[in-house]
């Protein structure tokens, strides 16, 4: 296994899982795992179904604390913080499936986690101000909604969904933002305009962890990798070392996608 460079030696990470195990009944879904991601990287996370990496993702940001290690971030431990505080410290994340208020117009949505997601507010006092217009308008310019900003949710399609969850994670002004397979379920165009948003997000210094299945994403856009299997880590390091790896080979790519992710790689690269 290729262990990744430097990493005993990274300075100051942005965040710090340290010995992270989530377990359910008998389960251990996330077992000892250890990662560090230093500010501005963007860290990709693979593996075959079930492995662990949206477990990974609700310990990180709260949702579903782990049930033993440290999670630390900006050199706090967050890991027994609740959902809401994680997101004021500067965790953001996005989800598999959309989520979203489809009644509401998408800048309405972009509206509600600027206002929520920023800092603790009570539900009573929630009136829209223009104080967050100017961060609705960026998060929307961002991921290529501003001009959609008066339509009803419900009614677009499944990209534009996924790049309204990130313009709403982008509204909580965060420094690390977590994207849960960011492009499941989208044609090969639409796959590529996320990546160029996503693109355009980590241009602003925001860090990234993300979780995908589609290889060709997770590889371009990653400086390291993660690949996840039964809850362990089986291989943290470059992208293109990814596909020689035997038991990455095994367990998750196959022979085939192995030598089309390589070839893709060496082109990508020339
Ligand atoms: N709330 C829960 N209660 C019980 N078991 C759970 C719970 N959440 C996840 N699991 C189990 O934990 C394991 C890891 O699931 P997880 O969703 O983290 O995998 P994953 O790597 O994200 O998979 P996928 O790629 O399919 O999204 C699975 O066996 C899953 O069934």
């Amino acid at each position: 296994m290729e262990t990744a460079a430097g990493d005993d030696q990274m300075e100051e990470p942005l965040l710090t899982c340290r010995n992270v195990s989530k377990h359910f009944g008998a389960l251990a879904a996330v077992n000892n795992l250890s990662v560090k991601v230093k500010a501005g990287e963007v860290l990709g996370i693979g593996g075959p179904n079930g492995a662990g990496k949206t477990t990974l993702f609700e310990a990180i940001s709260g949702l579903n604390p782990a049930s033993s290690g440290e999670i630390i971030f900006q050199g706090r431990d967050i890991t027994r913080l609740p959902p809401d505080a994680v997101c004021h410290a500067g965790i953001a994340r996005t989800y598999q499936l959309n989520a979203g208020f489809d009644s509401m117009s998408v800048r309405d949505n972009v509206r509600v986690a600027a206002y929520f997601g920023r800092r603790n507010r009570r539900i009573p006092g929630f009136r829209f101000g223009s104080d967050s217009d100017a961060q609705v308008r960026e998060a929307l310019e961002l991921v290529g909604l501003a001009d959609k900003g008066d339509e009803l949710t419900g009614r677009l399609p499944v990209v534009d969904r996924k790049l309204l969850m990130l313009a709403g994670a982008l509204a909580s002004n965060p420094k690390l933002l977590l994207m849960d397979e960011p492009v499941g379920g989208l044609n090969p165009k639409e796959i590529d305009l996320v990546m160029e948003v996503t693109r355009r997000i980590v241009g602003r210094g925001i860090t990234i962890i993300l979780i995908e299945h589609v290889m060709r994403f997770l590889v371009q856009l990653s400086d390291r990798v993660l690949i996840m299997h039964h809850g362990e880590k089986i291989y943290e390091g470059s992208p293109q070392g990814l596909v020689h790896d035997r038991n990455v080979v095994d367990v998750y790519l196959g022979e085939g996608a192995s030598q089309r992710l390589g070839a893709l790689m060496q082109q990508v690269s020339a």
